[in-house]
């Protein structure tokens, strides 16, 4: 687990070999003490060479070891032990230096990165601080203000920046090792007391607790109830305020309370459900890594509206050729210019040049006859998207992929219109779509692993998050998040308020309560989809009743809305008011609260006091049944698909895993309780009625989450 070799005579390289990242696992870090004892017991090396095996230095500790009992070595002593050597030791960093990786290369006497390395300090993204004296010895380092920077973002650096803030002494842009040796050998002998990290006095800030305060507030307001992000502020603090001994005593205690916490636990789960989405595989017995994708040369978009915009930026940013199709001169150019705009907005804020000679345009369908894949994003409109997929069957050389941009249309509706249905996905961007993460790649029974493997490669291309579900109305994230805004529209006929839900859910962890968000995506886009589907506006069946739909409760609040030309920000009016349309700042409307006290006593409804826990209760736990209902069906794989579709691109609060990871760590019988509760209080919403998953899960103890798969297989097995 660390190999031991000497090499130009006088040098000890140890290199850390634990694929794929060479995680500091017990057996590497018994090995780093073994090698490191006998590099320092050869009297004839003078200098000793620290790096990783296959080209990467260490991705930090060993987090599948986390909440296991600990074995093995600790890492602190471990790094004490190489910074008090008399000999030079010296980081080769090649990769990822990150975490545990870059606090080892921090107990080092010198660090010597390749230009192309990537170096940070991300254990607040697990829910944890750098507690390997990384909150010490960075700050001591580099200063107060860029430590608290790197530590309390996690952000990775490159070795460029690395270089400028003083984390490494030298980028090399040839063979790592080589250069490093060439550098231990230059150091061998040289007194090493101005190279312990440890005994630097931390650089002088003149008012670090304003500094740290001001930090703290700004992390409060974006951590959004996280608590490893504060605990790293007060850790960077005890570093500039305390003798090192005394600051690693703090680092140790707040560790204590981030290592055992249930959000450090849902942040290790979304690091590993994030990679275990990327393994896909289809009912259809087709997987990832047996399905190989179709390369593609060049590929189109149809439709240049905000979806098609982003897209087609997104893709261009991937480097991807792309042609992009409008109907009219005139729509055609003025996406051009907002295209470029968004390119050029782009390049500068990344210092790259703007990739506007990737996109060309047209107003033909024909131009698309050598394409390998186009992306549809024309209007939410079956007839029309059925009419574009008949065109482009016609029009596309034999084998180009058909993929359709919808956020829940039926995707084998589209892909009948096409001489091979094989051939058809969805692609569900999230706006904005060359910011958002998410992708749902939608498959149906006639899709091809390769038309799967494709559309989930070009999404990882286009630096999205990409998972695969099965076509159903809404798909995952969609059909579960109508059941979130329908309860939320109910319980305003019962008594709340906008203002009182949205609250609840913001401090339950999500940036924008759910009325905000209708605000600012558009309450017609909604009410548009409603007509459509005749539950609301004119095509209602007379005698119909408002709040009853297909026999089943239905609030018309949002339509009543829509009736008054109040459509959320555009128009200054929604749930909220607005100083102006299109303005940003949300606030309570004395109006809404009238209007909802006048529909309440129009139809009997006698406002009853509603608590933010009966909010979250009935918001969080309908879509949670829901998400159960999803695995049942078998349209998500498992609940880890479930989960990262709502963190990156729902809100969901990271730390809190996921709808389905919480459910967990409510405990399935209180949420299995809560909606038999909620069911028998409103017969009148079926689907509050507890799924027969979420019941088969109770009854057989509450497997945690990871075991889940088994119970829905035997579910199936026996459907
Ligand atoms: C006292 C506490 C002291 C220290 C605390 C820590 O060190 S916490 C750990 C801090 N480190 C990190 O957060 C780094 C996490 N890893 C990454 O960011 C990326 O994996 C990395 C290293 C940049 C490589 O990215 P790449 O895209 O090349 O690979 P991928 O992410 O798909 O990972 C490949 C497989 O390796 C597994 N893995 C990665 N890091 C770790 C790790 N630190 N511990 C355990 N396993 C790790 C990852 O799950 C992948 O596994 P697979 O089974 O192939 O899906």
């Amino acid at each position: 687990m660390a190999q031991y070799s000497r090499i130009s005579g006088s040098v000890g390289l140890i290199t850390l070999s634990n694929p794929p990242v060479n995680a500091l696992s017990a057996a590497v870090r018994q090995g780093i003490v073994d090698t490191v004892e006998k590099a320092l017991g050869d009297p004839q090396v003078k200098s000793v060479v620290i790096c990783g095996q296959d080209g990467i230095f260490c991705g930090g500790a060993d987090i599948k070891e986390f909440g296991k009992n600990m074995s093995g070595p600790p890492l602190i002593p471990m790094i004490h032990t190489i910074e008090c050597a008399t000999k030079p030791m010296v980081a080769a960093i090649e990769g990822s230096a990150l975490g545990g990786g870059l606090e080892l290369a921090l107990g080092c006497h010198y660090r010597i990165a390749h230009s192309k390395a990537r170096l940070g300090l991300p254990e607040v993204t697990l829910g944890l601080l750098p507690a390997a004296g990384g909150s010490q010895r960075l700050p001591r380092l580099i200063g107060v203000p860029a430590a608290l920077d790197l530590i309390t973002t996690g952000r990775h650096v490159t070795a460029a920046e690395a270089l400028q803030l003083g984390i490494v002494d030298q980028v090399t842009d040839h063979a790592t090792v080589d250069a490093a040796v060439k550098f231990a050998l230059s150091v061998a002998g040289k007194p090493l007391d101005t190279r312990r990290i440890s005994t630097y006095p931390c650089p002088h800030v003149s008012d670090v607790d304003a500094l740290c305060e001001n930090v703290m507030q700004k992390v409060r307001k974006s951590a959004h109830g996280a608590i490893a992000p504060i605990a790293c502020v007060q850790a960077v603090r005890a570093a500039a305020t305390l003798p090192y001994t005394q600051g690693m005593e703090r680092e140790k205690e707040l560790m204590a309370t981030l290592y055992t916490s249930g959000q450090a636990r849902a942040l290790q789960y979304s690091f590993f459900a994030q990679r275990a989405v990327s393994k896909w595989r289809i009912p259809s017995g087709a997987r990832w890594d047996t399905s190989t994708p179709r390369p593609l040369h060049k590929v189109a978009v149809i439709g240049l509206g905000t979806m098609g915009r982003g897209i087609t930026v997104a893709l261009a940013q991937a480097g991807l050729p792309v042609i992009t199709v409008e109907t009219h001169e005139k729509q055609l150019m003025e996406a051009k210019r907002a295209v470029s705009d968004m390119l050029n907005r782009g390049a500068k804020r990344r210092g790259v040049a703007p990739p506007l000679d990737k996109i060309s345009y047209s107003c033909n369908l024909q131009d698309l006859a050598d394409v390998d894949l186009v992306i549809e994003a024309v209007f939410e409109d079956m007839t029309l998207k059925k009419k574009v997929f008949r065109q482009l069957s016609a029009v596309c050389k034999p084998g180009t992929l058909l993929c359709t941009n919808t956020s829940g249309l039926d995707v084998d509706q589209l892909a009948s219109q096409s001489r091979n249905p094989e051939l058809v996905v969805g692609m569900h961007f999230f706006a904005p779509a060359h910011v958002m993460k998410l992708l749902e790649v939608v498959y149906g029974p006639q899709s091809s692993p390769q038309a799967v493997a494709t559309a989930m490669q070009l999404g990882k291309k286009m630096g999205k998050v990409s998972v695969a579900v099965g076509n159903c109305r809404g798909f995952v994230g969609n059909r579960m998040l109508k059941l979130y805004t329908e309860q939320a529209s109910f319980l305003l006929e019962e008594g709340a308020t906008p203002d009182l839900v949205d609250q609840a859910i913001e401090e339950f962890g999500f940036p924008m309560g759910v009325f905000k968000v209708s605000d600012l995506s558009g309450l017609d886009v909604g009410w548009r989809i409603r007509k459509e589907e005749k539950l609301a506006g004119l095509s209602v069946a007379s005698g119909q009743s408002t709040r009853i739909r297909e026999g089943r409760r239905y609030s018309p609040l949002a339509d009543l809305l829509c009736e008054q030309g109040r459509f959320g920000q555009k128009t200054g009016r929604g749930w909220y008011q607005y100083d102006k349309p299109g303005g940003r700042v949300a606030r309570s409307d004395p109006w809404l609260h009238h209007f909802l006290e006048e529909y309440r006593a129009q139809h009997g409804l006698v406002a009853r006091h509603i608590d933010h826990q009966e909010v979250l209760e009935r918001c969080l736990y309908a879509m949670i049944n829901e998400g159960f209902r999803i695995l049942e069906d078998g349209i998500a794989a498992g609940p880890e698909d479930i989960d990262v579709i709502y963190v990156f691109g729902y809100g969901w609060p990271r730390h809190r895993g996921g709808p389905m990871f919480y459910s967990g760590m409510v405990g399935l019988e209180k949420v299995l309780e809560r909606l038999e509760h909620y069911y028998q209080a409103h017969p009148d919403v079926p689907h509050l009625q507890p799924c027969r998953l979420l019941r088969r899960l109770v009854a057989r103890g509450s497997p945690p989450v990871h075991k889940w798969r088994e119970v829905i297989k035997n579910l199936h097995s026996q459907l």
